[in-house]
């Protein structure tokens, strides 16, 4: 690990670390869940913002990985048992975002962090273009993003990096810091909002599954970080848009003074001449539906649903008041292209799109939810227990489970 000049530089780059349908649920999750994020042009997905916002079991598919990571960073780093996840989260970039050289803790607030790992989730050259990484010394060099590959690092002075300049497309990672300072588990402080959330819900699972949006600042990006509502777009209406769908409200609703409010409100997706049927609890529950929809639709047989009766043709008054809402939701169309149009299309998704497949896709998602929200439940006794987050293989009886000593 020595370089030419006899420096040490502590790191490891795993090829395929994650498979490839790992990296695909956390796209989704991403694309259904991100606020904007700490800096220009970053989207970010945080473990305590999916308590926050009502969508808790969407923690479970990252628990395994988190483990798994865990155990190599200890692994290479010869620090069996000693290290906590600081952070975790999902990160994305799109067009105009980079970082100059730096080491990931260099302010005082950042000294706990230890370890890095970035875990890459899509492509360079695919999903985007732009993004390299880049170590100022030592071996690699440079490195390329590729799904499902990892790489870790010591968070001090001896990995110096930097990240070109994203220049097409969304760049998108799972990061995660590791401490040895038990003050910073980021599991102790998930554990303590999950209890009172999960704890205080009423009974109704799909009431408890209901994701509730943050403040409506979190989804407006706004070009240059200006922060008035003249410019930019919200970015789940944006990201309904680039993949072909719009809201419409129903006609309960008509007049919208506080339009930022209107987004909590029931709402039925649109495309093109359609009108869909079902009615949405809020405009992130739409989107979540959506992003499940373009995850799974590759894999999903093709449905014989009877969709008579659930596709409405739009009339010109509708169609009328969907324009009138895209104006007031997204500003500026030309930036939604910039910031979220893929690099690539699959052209068959796109061709291929039935109200059948998705009126299929959302009894799909109803039990995909409803699996993650029982494991979640089940899980949270032991996690509480043990004051940390582990994956458990829920087989249908809980008394057989194996935990941790
Ligand atoms: O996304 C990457 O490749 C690294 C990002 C990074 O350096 C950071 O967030 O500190
Ligand atoms: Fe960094």
């Amino acid at each position: 690990m020595a370089d030419s000049n006899g420096e040490e530089h502590p790191r490891l780059v795993l090829k395929n670390f994650l498979s490839i349908e790992e990296c695909k649920e956390l796209e989704f999750i991403h694309k259904s869940c991100s606020t904007v994020g700490y800096r220009p042009n970053v989207f970010s997905t945080t473990l305590s913002h999916l308590v926050a916002t009502n969508s808790s079991h969407f923690i479970i598919p990252f628990v395994p990985i988190r483990e798994r990571l865990k155990e190599k960073v200890e692994e290479f780093f010869g620090c069996e048992y000693e290290l906590v996840v600081e952070f975790t989260g999902l990160i994305s970039w799109t067009k105009g975002a980079s970082i100059g050289w730096h080491s990931d803790d260099n302010r005082h607030y950042l000294k706990q962090r230890d370890f890095t790992a970035v875990c890459y989730l899509n492509n360079y050259g695919e999903d985007f273009e732009g993004g390299l990484f880049n170590f100022q010394h030592g071996e690699p060099k440079t490195i390329a993003p590729v799904s499902g590959d990892v790489v870790i690092y010591t968070a001090d002075n001896r990995n110096i990096h930097s990240v070109d300049e994203v220049t097409l497309g969304e760049r998108l990672t799972l990061t995660l810091w590791f401490s040895r300072d038990s003050s910073h588990d980021e599991d102790a402080k998930l554990i303590s909002l999950l209890s009172q959330n999960l704890l205080h819900g009423s009974d109704n699972a799909s009431k408890l599954c209901l994701p509730l949006p943050a403040s409506s600042n979190m989804y407006w990006f706004a070009p240059n970080q200006a922060s008035h509502d003249e410019l930019g777009f919200n970015i789940c209406c944006a990201r309904l848009n680039v993949l072909g769908y719009d809201i419409y409200f129903s006609d309960k609703i008509s007049s919208f003074s506080d339009s930022s409010e209107l987004l909590m409100e029931p709402l039925q997706l649109a495309r093109a001449d359609d009108l869909f049927y079902k009615e949405f609890a809020n405009i992130l529950q739409a989107l979540q539906v959506v992003q499940f929809f373009h995850w799974k639709a590759s894999e999903l047989p093709s449905f014989t649903v009877e969709i008579a009766g659930k596709v409405l043709h739009l009339s010109q008054s509708q169609q009328k008041k969907i324009s009138c809402l895209k104006s007031v939701f997204v500003k500026d169309h030309q930036l939604v292209e910039t910031v979220f149009h893929p690099v690539t299309i699959n052209e068959k998704e796109q061709r291929s799109f039935s109200w059948a497949d998705f009126s299929a896709a959302v009894k799909v998602w109803e039990d995909y939810i409803h699996k993650l929200h029982k494991d979640i439940v089940s899980s949270l006794p032991y996690w509480r227990t043990h004051q940390s987050l582990f994956s458990i293989q829920f087989d249908g009886s809980l008394e057989e489970t194996s935990v941790p000593g």
